[in-house]
């Protein structure tokens, strides 16, 4: 029973709970799938063990949850070719042991390939043509009954790895973007499986590889060689020394002489702590360099804020910095000064002029609301944009709901509070921020950070362009790009956020993360929810604990709202926080009433 549960679930979600109503289909919890024979399945002799599953051309548009079809432990054939399957190919797929043959031709996977496929040792048959999947190809060279591997249109990048080619009867890897020389498939394969991919090179292709580096020398020369560097290493090291003890005494004099600004000293510090990619090592937010150097001061403004009361910007630079996170729209560091940490947000690829972005920071401060983050600072010059807020080490909203060390904070009652503290913060954002046409543009989870007393909190609040600029928005927010029926304006930026919301929404009911975009999230519950099948959606850990049904039945209403196609149905975040904040009264009452 638990495989024939397990099967339904992957045929829902690799549906989107579209399964067909044809009679004999099955796949359905009252038949069995071997001795009723579901469609596309064929199982043992003794009609115990699901062997194949064979769904080619079935218009099939969900993901595949490997880890559920996988629990059919004796799957030898999985083929779901010509379908329209999205997302990845999960590391689960190593759960089917038994697995012989996997055919995933003409779908639209994508992401890199799992590396656990090199652990299917019983692996015949790989076809993953007509993808988008992209990365390295993982070493499949410990399988050794391998003997197709077909891999033609991808986005595959990397060098080719090891493959036994003279087990091989079927081998492509044409069009992709994959490098490096041709291994040598000792003459069974032509010029057409590597083709297409223009950093390719080497027989049997028409481009020659660049010679490769001398052989190494003989061995005794090359140890009187390696230690006449080793000497001439020393002298080098020598050399830098004395030359940086005469720099810095040079600078001690001079600074005596001249009583210069601390700023000169950021060069150095700043390069040191953050990763340096620009040229003359200058750091990754080092503004030093750059013309305004005289105004950096000037361009940094505190804001009242008893944290920051006795920040100055160059301890800030000083500081040594931790890289975070490294987003589409900026990297974050956290910064420890003078025993306070705060996280610094490197803004990146937005064309707002300095004054446009103080204006609009200082325009979001005056905003000041218990669930949301206020901004301790920010930077502003031509060139780069800071923002400063203080740490919170309790995290963010993402990391309770899906890592593993998800805590059991998160029973009903706590999401339910998150939902209604950031549904209100967010209504009177909106409301403040209205007629400048400032809304949040990037609600996510882990934009939502939880405070000391893990009370929700909006973090980056208006740090997105605005929707003017279409293509950075069309770029970054995936739900919108994916809903095709809103044309970006201003007018509906606001209801992108309550979009977001409804996702946020959807992930602290699912307690499932967004995928590739919160439309994949939205989508599935959709689906779930046009089958009738409602109760599937909840996180499995709210059923457990007894939560009442019908007050996550309100909630998943509200969320539906929020993510409805069309902008002009979804309600305003007034709305939403008003009948959110009516479902936690009920819930409150009832729990008092039990109490
Ligand atoms: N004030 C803060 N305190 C603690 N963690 C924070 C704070 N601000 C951001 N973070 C965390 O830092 C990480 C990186 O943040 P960042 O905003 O770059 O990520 P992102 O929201 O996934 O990407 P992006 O905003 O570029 O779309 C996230 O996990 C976020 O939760």
């Amino acid at each position: 029973l638990e495989v024939r549960r397990a099967l339904v679930k992957f045929m829902n979600k690799i549906s989107l709970g579209n399964i067909s109503k044809e009679v004999n289909f099955g796949w359905d919890l009252s038949s069995d799938p071997c001795t009723n024979k579901w469609e596309g399945i064929t199982c043992d002799s003794k009609k115990q063990h699901v062997k194949n599953i064979v769904l080619d051309q079935k218009n099939l548009t969900g993901i595949l949850d490997a880890a559920f079809v996988c629990e059919a432990t004796s799957l030898a054939v999985l083929s779901l070719n010509e379908n329209e399957i999205v997302g990845t190919l999960p590391q689960e797929i190593s759960n089917c042991r038994r697995l012989t043959h996997l055919y995933l031709r003409g779908n639209k996977l994508s992401s890199n390939l799992p590396s656990s496929i090199s652990r299917l040792s019983n692996l015949k048959r790989f076809v993953i043509s007509d993808n988008a999947f992209s990365g390295q190809i993982p070493d499949m060279s410990r399988i050794s009954g391998l003997i197709t591997f077909l891999a033609e249109r991808n986005q595959l990048t990397g060098q080719i790895p090891k493959f036994d080619f003279s087990n091989l009867v079927g081998f492509n890897v044409s069009y992709n973007n994959l490098t490096g020389p041709v291994p040598d498939v000792k003459g069974h394969f032509s010029s057409s499986s590597f083709s297409g991919n223009p950093g390719l090179c080497g027989v049997p292709l028409p481009s020659i590889c660049p010679p490769s580096p001398p052989p190494t020398p003989h061995p005794v020369a090359k140890k009187r060689k390696v230690s006449y560097f080793i000497y001439l290493g020393y002298a080098i090291l020598g050399l830098i020394i004395i030359l940086l003890l005469v720099w810095k005494l040079f600078k001690c004099i001079r600074k005596k002489k001249s009583g210069s600004s601390p700023m000169d000293q950021n060069k150095t510090i700043i390069s040191s702590s953050v990763v340096t990619k620009t040229p003359k090592n200058r750091s990754e937010y080092s503004i030093t360099s750059s013309p305004e150097n005289s105004m950096l001061s000037a361009s940094f403004e505190i804001l009242s804020s008893p944290l920051a009361n006795k920040l100055r910007f160059e301890d800030m630079l000083r500081a040594p910095a931790e890289l975070i996170g490294k987003g589409k729209h900026g990297s974050v560091y956290k910064v420890n000064v003078d025993g306070v940490t705060l996280v610094v947000k490197r803004i990146s690829g937005w064309n707002i002029s300095k004054d446009d972005f103080k204006k609009r920071m200082q325009r979001i401060h005056r905003m000041k609301h218990p669930h949301v983050l206020p901004l301790v600072a920010f930077y502003s010059s031509k060139q780069e944009k800071l923002t400063v807020y203080k740490y919170q080490q309790n995290g963010s909203l993402f990391k309770h709901l899906h890592s593993s060390q998800g805590s059991k904070v998160f029973e009903w009652a706590s999401r339910l509070a998150i939902a209604a503290s950031v549904a209100e913060a967010l209504a009177f954002m909106h409301e403040g921020l209205q007629n400048d046409d400032i809304p949040h543009g990037n609600m996510k989870s882990t934009n939502i950070l939880l405070n000391d007393d893990m009370e929700a909190c909006i973090g980056e609040y208006g740090l997105m362009p605005n929707n003017q600029d279409e293509s950075f928005i069309a770029q970054s927010d995936h739900s919108i790009r994916e809903d095709h029926s809103v044309a970006i304006t201003t007018r509906n930026a606001f209801k992108m956020d309550v979009y977001s919301f409804g996702v946020i929404l959807l992930e602290l009911l699912t307690g499932k993360p967004v995928q590739a975009s919160g439309y994949d999230l939205s989508r599935w519950v959709n689906s779930v929810v046009r089958a009738e099948w409602t109760g599937e959606v909840f996180d499995k850990s709210l059923i457990t604990d007894g939560t009442n049904e019908e007050r996550m039945i309100n909630l998943l209403h509200v969320a539906l709202k929020c993510i409805d196609t069309s902008p002009d149905a979804r309600p305003n975040m007034k709305e939403v926080a008003f009948i959110i904040n009516s479902i936690k009264e009920d819930e409150e009452k009832s729990v008092s009433a039990f109490s």
